[in-house]
């Protein structure tokens, strides 16, 4: 790869990628593929390059020691500018209430204290609750006999409920989430839109979709709100966690008008469904597509709930999130695992606010096969460390995607193994190497540094306990491929399936390389449910 010219100050600029067009710079082939974008690039320059992107210079790193050199510096490459400015387009949250001074220090800390691994039993516990309540009311558990067999589609059957459970846990019973659902569907679809900063008479769906859920959001404060001098805030959210109740509290000593305080909830509900619901739809897919997966999944959860839960559904519905972690459930934590990685494109966004110097010692993340295929020369070490120098008001990129599927790291990567992060002694604790060296942020599904999700000891427990569910009440097949509509005659019915259009084998289906976080399918799946107890 060229090396780069040293800068008049004597310090390496990142080697430069070409983007020709004005003021989009990049922004296409990022946007498009975050993961082949990084990937293409590296090969061409190494785990470091630059280029612009809408207007600024952005820098992108893409192997793990420089994607961990970059979080560790929380101090120069900073999360909260960024948090500071996509909101607004995103949610529609006036400037005032997104950069407000005192969100960074008693804001945005209250999710990292209420979903620490300590703290979040109460509300992963109640998630347990919400979602067996919902689940068990379906025409699937609540119409047949064990024997019976139901047709759902993946997608209709699972997402609301997920999302009715989550709504139900932190903002309570007066929120209307089965009423949102639908609007909050099509705002998420379209949720890169907003992103690029489309105006509403180019989008029009998007922008009334997300206007109604606000609308929801804004009447659900009115009615919960309750003012109470005798609280801290001067009242409290009523029926909702405590979380959101000091949230808003706050949002009320910072006089926040209403719709904005919803465009943060709309905020929180984006934070939590879509990368969750999407990592269940993987997981699922992934597992049914083998049946000795499935057998072997199925072994481990018969044998869970009879050793570590005596057989008992409420036991295992009120099991703190460490339950889970346990060596009883590593295969599941592995499939978590091995989802989080085929199947996430995560990205995480820095700010650089003084200059500083990121040093490559390794190289490319891209093996000599990877970029043979490519018609490339194989990316070399550096002979020595390499120090680049990230400039001060320039925006910093680490892309996951690129370490995830790195063949030196995971052997065969593009394949699901379920079993692919079990180490020798049977636990979910398999350590990854490089050329020989111990790859410690080998998987970052989650994010890493200072935005890593906060929200992943949540998310981990609702995941694994929907799985748990369904499979110690179904015998699950994987039938076919449909269409990914809100079409209402489809998905949830008991029976024959009525209404189902299946046009494709049961295969994988393609994944919409262009989302960032948990990727989302171009089509959905029909399953087969036959009730077991
Ligand atoms: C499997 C499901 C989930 C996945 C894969 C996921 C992944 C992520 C990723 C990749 C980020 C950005 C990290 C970065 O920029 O470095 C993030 C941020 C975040 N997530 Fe999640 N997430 C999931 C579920 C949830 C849930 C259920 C919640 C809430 C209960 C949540 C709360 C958050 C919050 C609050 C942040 C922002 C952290 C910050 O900026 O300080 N996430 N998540």
């Amino acid at each position: 790869r060229p090396r780069p010219a040293p800068s008049p100050d004597g310090l390496l600029d990142p080697p430069a990628a070409f983007y020709p067009l004005p003021y989009f710079g990049c922004a296409l082939a990022y946007g498009a593929d975050p993961g082949k974008f990084g990937r293409e690039n590296e090969l061409r320059h190494g785990p470091i390059f630059a280029t612009k992107m809408l207007g600024r210079k952005a820098t992108f790193v893409t192997s793990a020691p420089l994607i961990a050199a970059l979080y560790k510096n929380s101090r120069a490459a900073q999360h909260d500018p960024i948090r500071m400015e996509i909101p607004i387009r995103m949610f529609g949250i006036a400037p005032y209430a997104v950069q407000h001074e005192s969100l960074p220090e008693h804001g945005f800390p209250l999710f990292d204290k209420a979903l620490s691994f300590q703290s979040v039993k109460p509300l992963s516990a109640a998630f347990s609750q919400h979602f067996w309540k919902r689940l068990s009311a379906t025409d699937a558990l609540a119409k047949t006999s064990p024997g019976d067999t139901v047709e759902v589609k993946f997608t209709r059957f699972l997402f609301p409920l997920v999302f009715a459970a989550t709504c139900e846990v932190f903002l309570g019973p007066r929120f209307d989430a089965d009423g949102s659902y639908a609007d909050f569907e099509v705002f998420d679809e379209q949720i890169f839109k907003f992103l690029a900063g489309v105006p509403p008479a180019m989008a029009p769906a998007a922008f009334k979709s997300r206007a109604r859920v606000r609308d929801a959001l804004i009447r659900f404060l009115e009615r919960a709100w309750t003012p109470d001098s005798a609280e801290a805030h001067g009242g409290y959210l009523a029926g909702a966690s405590p979380l959101l109740s000091e949230l808003v509290g706050r949002f009320h000593g910072w006089k926040f008008a209403t719709a904005d305080q919803a465009g943060h909830l709309l905020s929180i509900i984006w934070g939590f469904q879509p990368n969750l619901v999407w990592t269940i739809y993987w997981l699922f897919l992934h597992l049914l597509q083998d049946a000795s997966r499935v057998a072997r999944l199925r072994a481990e959860i018969d044998t869970a709930m009879r050793d570590v839960f005596g057989g008992k559904l409420d036991a295992c519905l009120g099991a703190e999130p460490a339950v889970f972690e346990r060596k009883e459930f590593a295969l599941l934590s592995s499939a978590l695992n091995e989802t989080l990685r085929l199947c996430g494109s995560a990205t995480s966004m820095r700010r650089v606010v003084e200059d500083f110097v990121i040093t490559d010692t390794q190289g490319s993340s891209a093996s000599a096969k990877a970029a043979a295929a490519e018609g490339l020369p194989a990316p070399a070490a550096p002979a020595a460390p390499v120090q680049y120098l990230l400039r001060k008001g320039e925006d910093a990129y680490a892309i996951t995607r690129t370490v995830h599927m790195d063949p030196e790291l995971y052997a065969d990567p593009e394949s699901f193994r379920i079993d692919r992060f079990l180490a020798e002694d049977g636990t979910c604790s398999r350590k990854f190497y490089k050329a020989g060296k111990h790859v410690a942020n080998n998987l970052m599904g989650w994010g890493g540094g200072v935005s890593k999700c906060a929200g992943r000891y949540y998310a981990t427990h609702a995941v694994k306990l929907c799985v748990i569910l369904m499979f110690h009440h179904f015998d699950i097949q994987h039938t076919a491929n449909c269409a990914l509509s809100a079409d209402a005659t489809a998905g949830t019915g008991t029976g024959t399936g009525q209404g189902l259009r299946a046009y494709t084998k049961p295969a994988v289906p393609d994944m919409d390389m262009s989302r960032i976080g948990m990727l989302t399918a171009k089509q959905d799946i029909v399953l087969s449910l036959r009730r077991r107890v």
